[in-house]
């Protein structure tokens, strides 16, 4: 290991330079028994765009959920440009000039943007006469850094990747030169990325700091100055980006080589297993998302949907797992018609063979009330191993789920915690092992890896090729076009709610995808 990757390697200032923008020393902090921040210590430049990696459950979101003064540390020292800072909340933070953006967003939908900004700031929402200072303030923050927000939309009406510039927007209104954001790419589409990333660099160049969780080890090369890596609560290294590698990074993160590629041997299909034909869905609003598609999934083969989200591949998978209605067309599991009953129920599709992984796994895929060992039956609560005579069998559950938990390295394994208390990738764990344990004849799955850490994608995309050797039929959609070239045997582009080409995956590659994913033919673009 070489001395800049040493703990603490980078912390070295020279004589009469600037203080860090933040520099954390010795912090721990305990949730009961799990350690979930051990004696972390970093230091984050300031005017710099600082990277913190690590695998599900490492402490990434802990430690900053410190700094940012939502929660409180068992020990050691957070400094503001060199002054030792005792963040007691969000406020604190705020008044230290430390803004963040969230996972989930903490907007109002009904209110504008300058409304949902003064929210909570100084004044209130409904001081008219802060309004229209504000809206000037916010203009020029807007216009400063190139941020592309109407000031006067309404919140709810705008995409997700806008909606996050919103959140930029209140944190810099507010003051923020530091500016936490995590995994804030894990919503955006790859284009929404590029701005967001343009966005993150001129605010760098005006000389704001930093700091971004993420998995994505192409988002840390491409974008960070200065990386710290964590594993089971502790930092592992902290590094300049450029002097190092997407697997010297991975390898850090999970201590042992990852393959950052999968490996598979081609294909060998045989029968149709899922055949669908002109299928239409219709969403809750009343408009009509898929189009009369018609595809087939063989058995052993991975047929990958890729398509920039929202032209409709969410809701293809969620009619074929009975949660949304179909509005038209046939679905057959090994010939037989399971669409077209009066009641289109999930359970009936399980007994048909199929298992879902819902892209929404804390909406969908769980219940963050329940614990780990009854989320890891959850619909499969009639089967005859759990289900006693007249009431669960908590024991057999128990076991179940250790079990599971054992082979799909879930951490902590502990069973009866609340599902809300596992990290995001950990939770996409509990689902994972659920539906892929059954054995399905065909796997239905969506955004399998999302906010998934590296050793884990490495992980599940083993498991699915197993799957898929083992002869069982499986629909994959993602939004990441890396993880459909890497798994799927044959690719197909969905885009406004139709099918617009089909490649076999030795043929595809990220250009020939990306045109047909914005609707461009390969011709019109020559
Ligand atoms: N409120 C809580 N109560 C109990 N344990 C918690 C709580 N929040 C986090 N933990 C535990 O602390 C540890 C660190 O979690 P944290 O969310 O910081 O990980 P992370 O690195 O951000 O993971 P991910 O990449 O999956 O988001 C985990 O073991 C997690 O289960």
């Amino acid at each position: 290991m070489t001395d800049s990757i040493a703990q603490g390697g980078l912390d070295t200032e020279p004589a009469g330079s600037h203080p860090p923008a933040l520099r954390l020393t010795g912090v721990n902090k305990w949730f009961g028994a799990n350690h979930a921040n051990k004696d972390v210590s970093l230091t984050v430049r300031r005017g710099s765009i600082h990277g913190v990696i690590g695998e599900n459950g490492a402490g990434k979101s802990t430690i900053m959920s410190i700094v940012y003064g939502y929660l409180r540390a068992d020990g050691g020292t957070v400094e503001v440009d060199g002054r030792i800072t005792d963040i007691r909340s969000p406020r604190d933070a705020i008044a230290v000039g430390i803004g963040m953006v969230h996972q989930h967003f903490m907007l109002v939908d009904t209110f504008t943007v300058v409304e949902n900004v003064l929210l909570g700031a100084e004044g209130g929402a409904t001081l008219a006469p802060g309004l229209g200072r504000a809206r000037k303030e916010l203009e020029r923050l807007e216009h400063e850094y190139a941020l592309d927000v109407d000031v006067d939309a309404v919140v709810g009406d705008l995409p997700v990747g806008l909606q996050q510039r919103v959140e930029i927007l209140k944190a810099l209104y507010r003051g923020a030169d530091i500016l936490i954001l995590d995994e804030p790419t894990g919503v955006l589409t790859p284009q929404e990325a590029d701005h967001l990333f343009r966005i993150l660099r001129a605010l760098r160049n005006q000389g704001k700091t930093i700091v971004i969780i993420t998995h994505k080890l192409r988002e840390i090369m491409d974008l960070t100055d200065t990386v710290t890596v964590m594993r089971r609560g502790e930092v592992v290294a902290n590094v300049e980006t450029a002097s190092t590698s997407r697997e010297q990074l991975a390898e850090l993160m999970v201590g042992r080589k990852v393959l950052l590629r999968v490996d598979k041997k081609p294909a060998e299909p045989g029968a149709v297993v899922l055949d669908v034909r002109a299928l239409k869905v219709v969403d809750p609003t009343g408009v009509l998302r898929v189009k009369e598609v018609s595809l087939n999934v063989r058995e052993g083969e991975i047929v990958g949907i890729a398509g920039v989200s929202g032209n409709g591949q969410s809701e293809l998978l969620e009619a074929l797992a009975g949660i949304l209605p179909i509005a038209g067309g046939s679905v057959r599991v090994h010939g037989e018609k399971i669409s077209g009953r009066s009641i289109y129920n999930p359970r009936d599709l399980r007994r048909a063979g199929i298992a879902h992984v819902p892209e929404d796994r804390q909406k969908v895929g769980l219940v963050t009330s329940f614990s780990a060992s009854e989320c890891a039956v959850l619909g499969y609560q009639d089967d005859s191993r759990y289900n006693g005579r007249i009431l669960m069998d908590h024991g057999a559950m128990l076991n179940r789920c250790r079990a599971q938990m054992k082979s799909y390295d879930v951490r902590p394994p502990l069973p009866d915690l609340p599902a809300a208390n596992f990290s995001g990738g950990n939770q996409q764990k509990i689902v994972l092992a659920r539906e892929i344990e059954r054995n399905p004849d065909v796997l239905l799955i969506g955004q399998p890896t999302r906010g998934v850490d590296i050793g884990a994608i490495e992980f599940i995309h083993r498991r699915l090729v197993e799957l898929r050797d083992a002869g069982k039929a499986i629909l994959l959609v993602s939004v990441e076009l890396d993880e459909i070239l890497a798994l799927s045997d044959r690719i197909l582009v969905m885009f406004d709610g139709h099918l617009v080409g089909e490649i076999p995956a030795g043929q595809a590659t990220e250009r020939r995808l990306g045109l047909m994913m914005a609707g461009i033919s390969e011709e019109a673009a020559e």
